[in-house]
């Protein structure tokens, strides 16, 4: 199967790999072009601009930072939408807000071409092994056909029916892990500043009800200061932004999901943007401090 993939950051990357080890033939597009030598040397080829890869390829995936770069990516000059017609296939993977999908969509169906969003639940390591949750809708005939690429990406992909719920669901799930987050941070300080040992902590939560993947994979890291990104906090604070606007449309409070959000604008504003997630940790600390 012959796919083309745009967006070669911390996802698509380990994304395009698995394609590439399974035996896909993958053109690859990426804004800085020089990030897509690697896939070359692994196999793929690369594709001059969205359009050049959209004409070569039958089905196309996008992993792309946010609304407005996907928004770009679709509609700016050399986009997606310049080669979209009749029977080609477009599957945006990135995290975005519903209105930016149906914007896509809208315009992929009017050419007579097929859409899905579908945002993934997992990091870089499950990106890497295959083992992401995809959260796709739109049109089911695309879903079927991307199947074969869904599985050597994915552990299991959800169908969730017309475009948007992707979307949305995706912000949900991010919305309480940003929360989660959070919580965790203040935890690990709350035990440091009282005298405890955080890895002790980290041992309790563990075998504990509210043990997780998440505070077992971040956590060391975490104690040790270690930041390297898996999960860009810049990205995770788009997300809360997003779900925060999607609360707002459905008149649901959401107080824990908005005072995380803050802390993670104070820590981009702190400079911990392109750092991992986990870094909001470090606004904890440093506003935590009042002895
Ligand atoms: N990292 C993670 O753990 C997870 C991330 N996600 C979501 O997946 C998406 C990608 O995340 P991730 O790979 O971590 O992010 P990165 O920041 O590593 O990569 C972002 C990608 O988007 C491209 N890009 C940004 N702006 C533009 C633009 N205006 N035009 C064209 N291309 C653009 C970048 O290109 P360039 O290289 O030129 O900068 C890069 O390829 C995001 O929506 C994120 O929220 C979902 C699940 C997990
Ligand atoms: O979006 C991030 C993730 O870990 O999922």
């Amino acid at each position: 199967m012959e796919v083309g993939f745009l967006g070669l950051g911390i996802m698509g990357k380990a994304m395009c790999m698995n394609l590439l080890r399974n035996g896909f033939k993958v053109t690859v597009w990426n804004r800085t072009l020089s990030k897509c030598e690697e896939l070359v040397e692994h196999g793929a080829s690369i594709g001059e601009t969205p359009a050049a890869v959209m004409k070569k390829c039958k089905y196309t995936i996008a992993m792309l930072s946010d609304p407005s770069a996907a928004l770009a990516v679709a509609f700016d000059k050399d986009g997606v939408l310049e080669q979209m017609c009749t029977g080609k296939g477009y599957i945006d993977m990135s995290t975005v807000d519903a209105d930016t999908s149906k914007k896509i969509s809208e315009v992929i169906s009017k050419k007579g071409g097929y859409f899905l969003e579908a945002p993934v639940s997992g990091s870089k390591k499950p990106a890497e092994d295959g083992q992401l949750v995809i959260l796709a809708a739109g049109d089911k005939v695309l879903f079927d056909e991307a199947i074969p690429a869904f599985n050597v990406m994915g552990k299991k992909s959800f169908f969730l029916g017309q475009i948007g719920n992707g979307a949305k669901m995706k912000l949900v799930v991010n919305m309480i892990m940003g929360s989660m987050m959070n919580a965790f941070s203040e935890g690990l300080v709350l035990a440091d500043r009282s005298g405890l040992s955080q890895q002790t902590l980290l041992d309790v939560l563990e075998l504990g009800a509210i043990a997780t993947p998440m505070f077992k994979m971040k956590g060391p890291a975490m104690i040790q200061n270690n930041f390297t990104p898996a999960f860009p906090l810049k990205h995770q604070q788009k997300d809360m932004r997003l779900a925060l606007a999607l609360g707002d449309e459905n008149a649901v409070s959401m107080p824990v999901a908005a005072a995380a959000n803050e802390e993670f604008k104070k820590a981009r504003s702190m400079g911990f943007g392109d750092h991992d997630f986990s870094a909001v940790y470090e606004t904890v600390k440093t506003y935590g401090h009042s002895k």
